[in-house]
């Protein structure tokens, strides 16, 4: 994915990035202080804001094959279940049952799956909207500090998986964290953002 003369202007804030590369197949962290633009940036890399100015060129990849798992996911008034293949229902795509309860056996969920999505605890439901980002097999997954407010146990987990991931078939994975989080030492590549912009690695 290739970013180019990129310029995002909300209210007082500009985010600007002259050319940026993210490797594809790779997993790359996003680090940087509070309010200098990470879900800015994340969200228009993703298309859900629309750049005042430049290019994304995602090398063939469709918004169909990209996902953003959020800060706060969101989760629809419907089971654990159902809220998990919903990227599969959309696509009108039979699921494998036996691999669903085998993503809910890993992440610990599997009892909960027939229980209201929303009455998870804010752990659970990221686990949940980390389940969801896989299983239609995106090659393009964006991750806003999802991580960041896991136990160290389940942080380790998604590590794992991720890392599983990239065994069968490489995504590439766009990581928001914290400067010292865990996860960084398994990314590929870590990008600095300071007040809008990236700091040249
Ligand atoms: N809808 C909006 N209206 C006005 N300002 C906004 C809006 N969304 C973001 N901003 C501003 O843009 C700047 C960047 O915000 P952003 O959420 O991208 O920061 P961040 O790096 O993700 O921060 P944090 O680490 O605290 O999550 C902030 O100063 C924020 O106040």
């Amino acid at each position: 994915m290739r970013i180019t003369d990129l310029e995002k202007t909300i209210g007082k804030f500009c985010l600007k990035v002259d050319d940026l590369y993210i490797e594809p197949g790779k997993i790359h962290g996003i680090v940087g202080p509070n309010g200098c633009g990470k879900t800015v940036f994340l969200k228009t890399a993703a298309g859900i804001l629309k750049p005042d100015k430049g290019s994304i060129d995602y090398e063939g990849l469709t918004s169909r094959e990209i996902t953003m798992m959020f800060q706060r996911p969101y989760l629809m008034d419907t089971s654990v279940y159902q809220n998990l293949i919903y990227p599969l229902t959309i696509r009108k795509i039979k699921p494998d049952e036996a691999e669903v309860d085998r993503m809910l056996e890993k992440v610990g969920l599997l009892g909960q799956k027939k229980q209201y999505a929303k009455s998870l605890s804010s752990g659970e439901r990221q686990k949940l909207s980390f389940l969801r980002a896989l299983i239609f097999h995106p090659k393009l997954i964006m991750v806003d500090e999802t991580l960041s407010n896991l136990d160290p146990e389940s942080e380790e987990l998604f590590e794992e998986m991720i890392l599983e991931v990239q065994k069968k078939e490489p995504v590439t994975w766009l990581i928001v964290n914290h400067q010292l989080d865990h996860i960084n030492q398994i990314c590929y590549q870590i990008h600095h953002m300071e007040k809008g912009r990236f700091l040249k690695s």
